[in-house]
C-alpha cells in the first residue's frame, strides 16, 4: 500500500458556471507532502471539496488509506485533517472550550498533543478566538487539524496569513508530521517558495485540468526554461516542450529536459516561480507530462 489517497478521473460541471473539473488524476504517496499549485480559479478549492465529498462530483473514483471512500459514513473523517483559509469556530469560544467540544467530536482527540501545539505557536489559552489575528487563526486550525491522530493532512492556502517567522515555523511542523513516512499532506498555496521549501511532487492545475505532475527533484533538476526565436525551435525535440508563449518577439519555452536542449540555447531560468508562471501564462502541449 503506498498511497494514502487516490484520485481518479475526477469530474464535475457546476451548473451555475461553466467552470468544470476535467479528468482529474493524481496520487499522493505515504510520507509525502504534495504541493497543489493553481492561479485563482483554477479548481484546487473544487479538487478538495469533491474529495472531502462536500462537493458531489459528476463521476470518478477517491479512495483513501486504500478503500474507495465511503461518504455515507464519515469515520474516515477522524483521520483526515482539513485547513482552508479562514477559521470555522464560534468566534465567543476560547481555546480550551473548543478543546473540550473537539474532545467529543473526534473519538482520537489527543488533548496533549493539541496544547503543545498551542504552547509551541504561542497561542493564548483563555482569549475568545474572535478576536485572534488571522495568523493566529490559521495557527489554530493547524493545530486542530493535527491533533487527532490525522494521517492526511489537506490545506487550501493554509499558510497565507502569516508572516515569514510563522510560515517557517509551521513549514517546519508539517515536515515533521511526515517524517515517519505513514502520514501525508496535501498542500495548496499561491506561495510557490513555501511549496518550494517543503513538497516532494507538484501538481500544477489549471482551469480544471492538471497540465503538469512531477516531483519537485525532477521539476528542478530536469525542466528549465529557455528562449529562442521561432526560426530556432525546430532544434529542439517537440516531445520536452511542456508549453511556451511569445515574449518580446521570442518564443518562451518550457521544456522537461534541459540536457536535450542544444548547448547553443540560453536556459534563461530554473525556479519553480518562473516554471509555475510560464505553465500558467503559456500554452500546454497536450497529453505527455500531466
Ligand atoms: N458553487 C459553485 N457554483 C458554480 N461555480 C463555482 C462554484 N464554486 C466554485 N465555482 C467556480 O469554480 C472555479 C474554480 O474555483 P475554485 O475555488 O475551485 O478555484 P481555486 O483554484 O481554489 O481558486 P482560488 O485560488 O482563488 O481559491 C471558479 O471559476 C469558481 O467560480
Amino acid at each position: 500500500m503506498e498511497n494514502i489517497l487516490e484520485v481518479e478521473n475526477l469530474n464535475k460541471t457546476y451548473a451555475e458556471s461553466n467552470f468544470e473539473l476535467k479528468n482529474i488524476t493524481f496520487s499522493i504517496p505515504y510520507g509525502s507532502i504534495v504541493g497543489f499549485i493553481g492561479e485563482n480559479g483554477a479548481g484546487k478549492t473544487s479538487t478538495m471539496g469533491a474529495i472531502l465529498g462536500t462537493l458531489k462530483v459528476d463521476n470518478g473514483s477517491i479512495k483513501i488509506f486504500n478503500q474507495e471512500i465511503d461518504y455515507s459514513n464519515e469515520k474516515w473523517k477522524e483521520e483526515v485533517g482539513v485547513v482552508f483559509d479562514h477559521m470555522n469556530f464560534p468566534s465567543n469560544l476560547n481555546i480550551i472550550q473548543i478543546s473540550n467540544i473537539l474532545s467529543y467530536i473526534y473519538q482520537q482527540w489527543d488533548t496533549e498533543k493539541f496544547f503543545h501545539y498551542i504552547e509551541d505557536f504561542s497561542l493564548p489559552k483563555n482569549d475568545k478566538v474572535g478576536n485572534f489575528s488571522r495568523g493566529m487563526s490559521m495557527k489554530l486550525s493547524i493545530a486542530v487539524a493535527l491533533s487527532h491522530n490525522t494521517k492526511l493532512l489537506m490545506l487550501d492556502e493554509a499558510t497565507s496569513g502569516l508572516d515569514p517567522k510563522a510560515r517557517n515555523e509551521i513549514l517546519g511542523v508539517f515536515l515533521e508530521f511526515v517524517k515517519d513516512k505513514n502520514r501525508s499532506i496535501l498542500l495548496s498555496s499561491h506561495i510557490t517558495s513555501d511549496i518550494e521549501k517543503i513538497a516532494d511532487y507538484l501538481i500544477f492545475i489549471k482551469k480544471g485540468k492538471i497540465i503538469l505532475q512531477t516531483s519537485k527533484k525532477e521539476l528542478l533538476d530536469n525542466y528549465a526554461v529557455i528562449q529562442c526565436a521561432s526560426t530556432e525551435v525546430g532544434q529542439i525535440d517537440s516531445r520536452v516542450i511542456v508549453s511556451h508563449r511569445y515574449k518580446a518577439g521570442l518564443l518562451e519555452m518550457l521544456v522537461s529536459d534541459k540536457n536535450t536542449i542544444p548547448a547553443t540555447f540560453k536556459i534563461e531560468d530554473n525556479s519553480l516561480d518562473e516554471i509555475t508562471l510560464l505553465l500558467m501564462e503559456g500554452d500546454c502541449y497536450e497529453g505527455s507530462h500531466a
